[in-house]
């Protein structure tokens, strides 16, 4: 087995005139937490959604887990094993914690009218497991939050909900999970529970590879083994925090200094 899970070569996106990424290359290795780093519209989310099949590349390719996935629907891709949460909440905050979980585990379950109306213990056995899967999730991030699968989504507090949300894509076993600005709209107390909690996920789901995207310096130079900055839709320095953080272009493009 490889030890690079996820990589893209030469990847680009133009968007009518808007050359959003160009000629991008990256490798991410199982296990390994990368920060995706650059000033607003260097074409992070763009990254995120060309790996995610949200949208097909104009050029280049994405290979992960020894698969080319270029152009892969984001079902497939899914499937492949790569769960994401976006900048905005996507929770459905009249669901229970439970039933936003389930969301993210629609493609493991078997929705079949036949399947349904007629096998109604095969039915409960499935809601059961997953319900069981949902709940160890949780726990592993609080006991309390574990205790209370059916609250409504919307009556918890900030760092819960973006707890909810890393357990609704690890639902699906992935082997790669995408972050998008976990730390926006959080406090610096819970920004730093944010943190300790990724890094409990990592270890606890052995093996796992994530790749954040960040503005918050603090949080990618605590959590990431590598960081990969971006300005204009290119790669323009790689490294670890102390390389990228000492690089006078990414200084100039991100951090304002020249
Ligand atoms: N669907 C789209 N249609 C047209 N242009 C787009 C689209 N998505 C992104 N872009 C453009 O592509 C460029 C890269 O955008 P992208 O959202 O990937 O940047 P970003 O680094 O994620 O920015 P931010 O930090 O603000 O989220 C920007 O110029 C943006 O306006």
């Amino acid at each position: 087995m490889s030890e690079v899970l996820l990589e893209f070569k030469n990847l680009g996106k133009n968007f009518g005139g808007v050359r959003a990424l160009d000629g991008f290359d990256m490798q991410v290795k199982r296990g390994e937490i990368i920060g995706l780093i650059g000033p607003n519209g260097s074409g992070k989310t763009t990254s995120f959604n060309l790996m995610t099949g949200i949208y097909a590349p104009s050029q280049g390719e994405v290979h992960f887990d020894g698969a080319d996935i270029t152009g892969m629907s984001a079902r497939k891709v899914y499937e492949a094993g790569i769960a994401r949460t976006f900048q905005r909440s996507r929770l459905c905050l009249p669901l229970s914690i439970f039933d936003n979980i389930m969301i993210g585990n629609h493609a493991r379950l078997n929705t079949g009218l036949w399947f349904n109306l007629f096998q109604r213990r095969a039915l409960r056995g499935q809601v059961e497991e997953f319900y069981t899967q949902a709940r160890d999730l949780v726990a592993g991030f609080s006991e309390d939050l574990a205790g209370r699968m059916f609250d409504p989504v919307g009556s918890l507090p900030m760092i819960e909900r973006r707890r909810i949300e890393i357990c609704r894509a690890l639902i699906s076993k992935p082997k790669l999970l995408l972050l998008d600005e976990p730390s926006a709209g959080m406090t610096h107390d819970e920004t730093a529970q944010m943190m300790d909690d990724i890094l409990a996920v990592r270890d606890r789901m052995g093996g796992l590879s994530i790749i954040i995207i960040e503005h918050e310096m603090g949080v990618i130079e605590r959590l990431c083994d590598q960081c990969v900055v971006l300005s204009y839709g290119r790669k323009i320095s790689e490294g670890s925090y102390a390389h990228i953080a000492a690089d006078p272009e990414v200084q100039s493009a991100y951090l304002g200094m020249d």
